[in-house]
């Protein structure tokens, strides 16, 4: 029987003329009867006719879809297809639908609008292996425990007020830094491998205090490096286990596998600190492990909120660890990327190098040393951040949202559980948005309002909504505290018979494709500089 013969009205009227009584009110009956169920039926012919459609996309092969045609530079892949098919578009990936949403009104759309419907992830099988089973704040689907983390990371480790608490711990970091880089003033230095060292060391220090020193510093960093660079990597890597769920369970690529011994290896580098924590307090000790230090470090803190019985959404061992990754993974690679793209393109435009070091004459003065403080009087240092996450926004992706149920963007239907990638990337790059929109050029957001808050969807390096970047204070602090530092102290060259080459990498963060390799010269005669 067709689906409009179970009708309950049907019912009446079969009843009514299997009777063969066929008096005025029965008739009557039978013709409102066969009304409403003309009606019936032209409402649901309707309503499938006018609800919204999937968005447009490349035609794709029977079972992988668009997979074979998938460019690994996904940026700019999906930067051209939004040229073709407008600003939501689909790519069938096997089984997975994923969205690329291209406008900042469709952006809008997601992350402010329909902001709790979009504020979940899909989490890749890569990140689930990465993170104890996808349970850190980054992959945490939104909800009471993602509240708990969140609110856990902003107010403990990364508010201003918590920030200025540690900021000689930072200090101390940069001004290591310094010092290295003198001793290789006139030598070839990786900047990005430098800088990141800087951030990370900065990051470990907060999170359980400047524990590891001398040989033993430099042989976690490296590991550190080598750890979190692999990691983004393969959270990068399309991965058939994400587009074909079925056949998670067999790993075909190895990336879970690799991801495993990569988690495992950070996951006895946080046993250890727990286990020195825990042999301190047990000792009696209350600071943080480099000694000395009156305020709480942010392990202390969580284990004390571990062993909360009463707490409303209690935090495991297994999401204190995936917190303390998200940390060294999320605010490492992002943050040195993009010091190393600033650098890069400020040695490409003499002019704007030289704007910087006026700013830097004027309010830091020749002879002192850059401290955070100062970073609030430097408008157009400031600038320099935002027009380079604007050229090159650390993840040009953002991280993958996902909606909790069907819902329409830009007048298209996006399915419960679609990919809904946010190409900031293209946004930052859009003609009919920023003029000469491929020239680095500071001076478009000096006296301009324009802002990474995550209110205005032309320009969101952070993202916007529930999900914005928390670490943006901090962020701000490194990158502008360091580049200030490194062309405050020193001049910069590139090797003889190099060229400055800008070209990008695509992964989960940007980075540069060749690392920039630069030489450091002193810019102050007076040793107390470089201390
Ligand atoms: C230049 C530096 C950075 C950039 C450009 C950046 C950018 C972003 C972006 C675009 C997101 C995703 C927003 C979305 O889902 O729409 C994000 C999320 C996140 N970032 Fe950052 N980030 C930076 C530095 C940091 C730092 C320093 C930390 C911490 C120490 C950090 C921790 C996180 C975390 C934990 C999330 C996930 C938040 C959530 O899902 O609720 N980030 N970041």
């Amino acid at each position: 029987m067709s689906r409009a013969m179970s009708h309950p009205l049907l019912h009446t009227l079969q009843s009514s003329l299997s009777g063969h009584d066929f008096s005025l009110p029965h008739l009557l009956l039978l013709l409102s009867g066969i009304f409403a169920i003309s009606c019936w039926a032209w409402r649901r012919s309707a309503e499938k006719k006018s609800s919204p459609s999937l968005p447009p996309g490349p035609a794709g092969l029977p079972l992988v879809g668009n997979l074979p045609f998938l460019d690994p530079e996904l940026h700019t892949y999906f930067t051209a297809l939004a040229r073709k098919y407008g600003p939501v578009l689909k790519l069938q990936l096997g089984k997975k639908l994923s969205v690329i949403v291209t406008s900042p009104a469709t952006a809008r759309e997601v992350l402010k609008d329909s902001d709790i419907m979009f504020a979940n992830r899909d989490v890749p099988a890569a990140a689930r292996a990465a993170t104890y089973g996808g349970c850190s704040l980054v992959w945490t689907p939104y909800g009471p425990k993602w509240r708990m983390l969140r609110k856990v990371c902003a107010l403990r480790l990364l508010s201003n007020h918590k920030l200025d608490s540690v900021y000689d711990r930072r200090r101390r970091e940069v001004r290591k830094t310094v010092r290295y880089l003198k001793i290789r003033a006139g030598s070839p230095v990786n900047v990005g491998e430098q800088m990141f060292l800087t951030v990370l060391n900065v990051i470990t220090s907060m999170l359980w205090g400047g524990t590891v020193q001398g040989e033993e510093r430099e042989r976690l960093g490296a590991d550190f490096r080598q750890v979190v660079s692999d990691i983004t990597d393969l959270l990068g890597k399309p991965n058939i286990s994400d587009f074909y769920p079925g056949l998670a369970q067999f790993d075909l690529q190895g990336i879970e596998r690799q991801m495993m011994g990569l988690a495992k290896r950070f996951d006895r580098i946080f046993e250890q600190m727990i286990e020195k924590k825990l042999k301190m307090e047990g000792e009696g000790g209350k600071g943080s492990l480099d000694g000395g230090e009156k305020s709480k470090d942010f392990l202390q803190f969580l284990l004390e909120l571990k062993d909360e019985e009463d707490a409303k959404t209690p935090l495991t061992m297994t999401g204190l660890k995936a917190l303390l990754m998200d940390m060294v993974v999320g605010g490492t690679d992002t943050s040195s990327n993009t010091i190393e793209f600033a650098m890069a393109e400020i040695m490409n435009k003499p002019g704007i190098l030289s704007k910087i070091q006026q700013e830097l004459e004027a309010v830091v003065g020749k002879d002192n040393i850059v401290e955070e403080s100062h970073i609030r009087r430097l408008p157009y240092l400031h600038a320099v951040m935002k027009e380079t996450l604007r050229l090159h926004p650390a993840t040009p992706l953002l991280v993958p949202h996902c909606p909790s149920a069907d819902c329409t963007v830009g007048g298209y239907m996006i399915p419960k559980g679609s990919r809904v990638f946010i190409n900031a990337w293209a946004i930052h790059r859009d003609p009919s948005i920023w003029s000469n929109p491929l020239e680095f050029c500071p001076e478009r957001f000096l006296d301009s309002k324009v802002d990474y808050g995550g209110n205005d969807f032309n320009y969101m390096p952070f993202g916007a909504g529930r999900r914005i970047c928390v670490g943006i204070a901090m962020a701000e602090r490194m990158v502008l505290h360091s580049l200030a530092t490194l062309f405050h102290s020193f001049d910069w060259k590139l090797p003889e018979g190099e060229k400055m080459d800008l070209t990008e990498q695509f992964g989960i963060v940007l980075k540069k494709k060749k690392p920039l390799v630069a030489i450091p010269s002193l810019r102050s005669s007076d040793p107390h500089f470089y201390e």
